[in-house]
């Protein structure tokens, strides 16, 4: 078992029934010209996220969790996105820029587009899962719970984009699921005014989970080994 220092109490967790979930680090959420940036949302701050997402995967696939990237998005139709009977056709800013500027249409967080890929800088390795998701969470009408199911997973540590959304939601809805969740702030970022990213933070360590960052996760997984050079 491991001791994570956090908000607002530690944490004990096995590396081994934990899993790193990535949400939806893709152009469409961390890049300029993709579509939260075309959406009107501002990507700037995004570049440190990416490189501590990468930091924290790294030590997490070294003590043996299992490493999950979410990729949020649709058909090039835009079928799985659900038409004027689905809320989500009203709400989606993607769906609805893309009305907005009919020539972005098939562009937006469709499969196989540039939008819809991961980052170039983020790269799943062999071992890791990569699930496609239609909505913002990431356990409504995937695999997800079955796949942590079956593996004994407790524990799921969350990165990624958007604090506020994709990741509260999944965080929330295994909260429900009875999973114990833990962001690590800094490998996070809102969509929307900085204190979105506040608020979401505060409602997971009020009321769902639990608020760490990157550095502590790590020196929690390999704690530096002390040295008597007395
Ligand atoms: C706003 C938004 C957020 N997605 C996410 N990955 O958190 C969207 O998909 O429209």
């Amino acid at each position: 078992m491991i001791t994570l220092n956090a908000r607002p109490e530690s944490v004990d967790f096995s590396p081994e029934r934990s899993a790193l979930i990535v949400v939806d680090m893709q152009n469409a959420y961390a890049s300029v010209g993709g579509y939260l940036d075309l959406a009107g949302f501002d990507v700037s701050a995004t570049r440190p996220v990416i490189e501590n997402i990468n930091i924290a995967v790294a030590a997490a696939r070294k003590a043996g969790m299992l490493i999950i990237w979410f990729q949020n998005g649709w058909d090039d139709q835009y079928v799985e996105a659900g038409g004027p009977g689905s809320p989500n056709y009203h709400k989606s800013n993607a769906l609805k820029t893309m009305r907005k500027r009919p020539e972005l249409q098939g562009k937006l967080l469709a499969k196989g587009g540039w939008d819809y890929e991961l980052v170039e800088e983020l790269k799943p390795q062999a071992g890791d899962i990569v699930l496609p998701k239609p909505r913002y969470s990431g356990f409504f009408n995937t695999p997800l719970d079955s796949l942590l199911r079956s593996r004994g997973i407790r524990h799921l540590v969350f990165t990624g984009i958007a604090t506020n959304v994709c990741v509260e939601s999944t965080l929330r809805d295994g909260f429900f699921l009875e999973y114990f969740g833990i962001v690590l702030e800094d490998a996070t970022h809102q969509a929307g005014p900085a204190f979105a990213q506040q608020a979401a933070l505060f409602n997971i360590e009020t009321f769902f989970g639990w608020v760490s960052d990157v550095q502590t996760f790590c020196s929690a997984l390999a704690p530096q080994k002390l040295v008597n050079i007395a």
